[in-house]
């Protein structure tokens, strides 16, 4: 590196002609990414006057091995091997101004089934490097060998299934609400009276820990007699997502042990623990036969933009290498963001083996999951009865749908509310299996099944006009195209 050139001052400062990146090595248009590379496409927008080139070599450098500066010490690396390389950069069609960087890592850059190590380098410093306006995370290629060093999803979809006797169709559960200031008791009553009134799963809060008006002895004692008893009740096994999430792991492990003693089939933890607390957790929960779920609390501060921070199809990745069994990944219908083809793809990337590239999905790589279990997708926020064929179409099977307001605000009550989503969910696919055209006929199908239902009658009347029809702010607006390298 020239000296001089870091004496410039001001937007001059940013010129292409002061990074290097290029000329220290991390830009190689003509590198053939490894079946064992690593690879990240991060959507760059350099600030004005550097060159998009020279701003995604800066990226690799800056996420892998390099300083601001060629420095001595580099010479007594393997610095060729070490180096990430940026070798493709496509501008994003209707996105002046930002462009598709892809680059490759090499493996050994890596510590084995670390998640915080990842993103230590992926996401550590360069999110707030000076010559970028804004940088975002879209997409991961791992490789086999890598997924492998994970332990991934301590139960899957299947034995999940097969521990709570449900088959052929999504299972249904509900969030406690009010969010918070319920008494252990009253928390109890809302339990049992959803899991009595037809639904598989209910589910503490994301804030809901352990505050004074409720502390968590109190919640997992009611909500498991809750449990007992509608279970002793409706013939059927039932679950609370029993949150553990608290400020140590020491606390979380005490909770967890306490979930486990009282017989709860499944526990809960929020992404805000962090990586590491997740892991530890998900290898808790393989030891311990528990089903693990995971709340995504705090995501939309860093993936809802559509060019800054990650986009949630990583977080996803992340989150099935780290061995979660749950994770909440969007409803498309309900009143949180999130259109129909992007949630698709996070969907894609908890159940299936093998994920193919599907850019209309905003799927850019062919993934591999080395047999790692499959994660449940959970669609929760906002959603109801009415939307039930929607919820089927857009959703498929596999997946756990949750309606906190649409059980609990029910006009005739919580019980009411949740036989309205059983019978309106088995209506559904009662006619999905005769092969009728279902998403179409869903309002008649409904219908048709609230005449011999009052519950559901009531809940599809007040509940008729709910929709929540505004643009999504992660539409997939591209398909890359032409590369501005060549
Ligand atoms: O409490 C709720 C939903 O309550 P309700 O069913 O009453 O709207 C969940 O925390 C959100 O689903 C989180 O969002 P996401 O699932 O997108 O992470
Ligand atoms: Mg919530």
């Amino acid at each position: 590196m020239n000296m001089h050139s870091m004496t410039v001052r001001g937007k001059d400062r940013y010129k292409s002609g002061v990074l290097e990146y290029k000329k220290m090595g991390y830009w190689e248009p003509d590198y053939e990414p490894k079946d064992t590379d690593i690879i990240a496409l991060f959507r760059v927008t350099p600030q004005d006057g550097v060159d998009p080139i020279e701003a995604s070599a800066a990226v690799a450098g800056e996420s892998s091995t390099a300083t601001w500066t060629v420095v001595w010490t580099d010479r007594l690396t393997a610095a060729e091997k070490y180096r990430a390389k940026c070798y493709r950069v496509d501008p994003v069609p209707n996105a002046p101004g930002q462009y598709f960087a892809y680059i490759a890592y090499d493996l050994d850059l890596f510590e084995p089934g670390s998640i915080a190590n990842l993103s230590a380098s992926i996401i550590g410093n360069v999110f707030g490097f000076k010559p970028l306006k804004a940088l975002r995370l879209e997409d991961m290629r791992l490789p086999v060998a890598y997924v492998k060093t994970f332990q991934g999803p301590a139960t899957g979809i299947v034995v999940e299934r097969e521990r709570m006797d449900k088959f052929g169709r999504p299972l249904l559960g509900a969030t406690v609400k009010p969010k918070l200031g319920l008494s252990g008791r009253n928390y109890g009553r809302v339990v049992y009276e959803a899991l009595k009134g037809g639904l598989d799963f209910t589910k503490d809060d994301e804030n809901i820990n352990s505050q004074p008006f409720m502390h968590w002895r109190e919640r997992f004692l009611y909500c498991m007699e809750a449990v007992n008893k509608a279970q002793a009740a409706s013939g059927e096994i039932k679950g609370t997502y029993l949150n553990v999430t608290a400020g140590t792991m020491e606390d979380m492990y005490e909770r967890a042990e306490f979930a486990k003693e009282l017989g709860s089939v499944i526990i809960m933890i929020d992404l805000v623990i962090g990586y590491t607390a997740i892991q530890s957790m998900a290898k808790w929960a393989r030891r311990n036969d528990m089903i693990l779920h995971l709340h995504r609390a705090g995501h939309s501060t860093y993936t809802r933009q559509r060019s800054h921070g990650v986009s949630f199809r990583v977080i996803a990745k992340w989150m099935r290498l780290a061995g979660v069994d749950h994770i909440h990944a969007g409803t498309v219908v309900g009143k949180l963001e999130g259109d129909p083809a992007t949630t698709r793809g996070y969907y894609d990337i908890c159940r299936e083996d093998y994920n193919p590239t599907r850019l209309e999905h905003g799927v850019f790589f062919d993934q591999h999951w080395a047999s790692l279990n499959k994660m449940m997708p959970v669609a929760s926020g906002g959603i109801h009865a009415g939307q039930m064929h929607q919820l089927l179409d857009h959703l498929g099977e596999d997946v756990v749908l949750q309606f906190g307001g649409g059980t609990i605000g029910h006009p005739m009550g919580i019980q009411a509310g949740a036989t309205a989503n059983r019978v309106a969910l088995e209506a559904m696919i009662l006619a999905r299996n005769e092969g009728r055209d279902y998403v179409h006929e869903g309002p008649e199908i409904l219908a048709k099944a609230a005449a011999t239902c009052t519950p559901l009658k009531a809940a599809l009347e007040v509940w008729k006009d709910v929709t929540f029809n505004y643009e999504s702010t992660d539409m997939p607006d591209y398909v890359p195209t032409a590369s501005v390298a060549m």
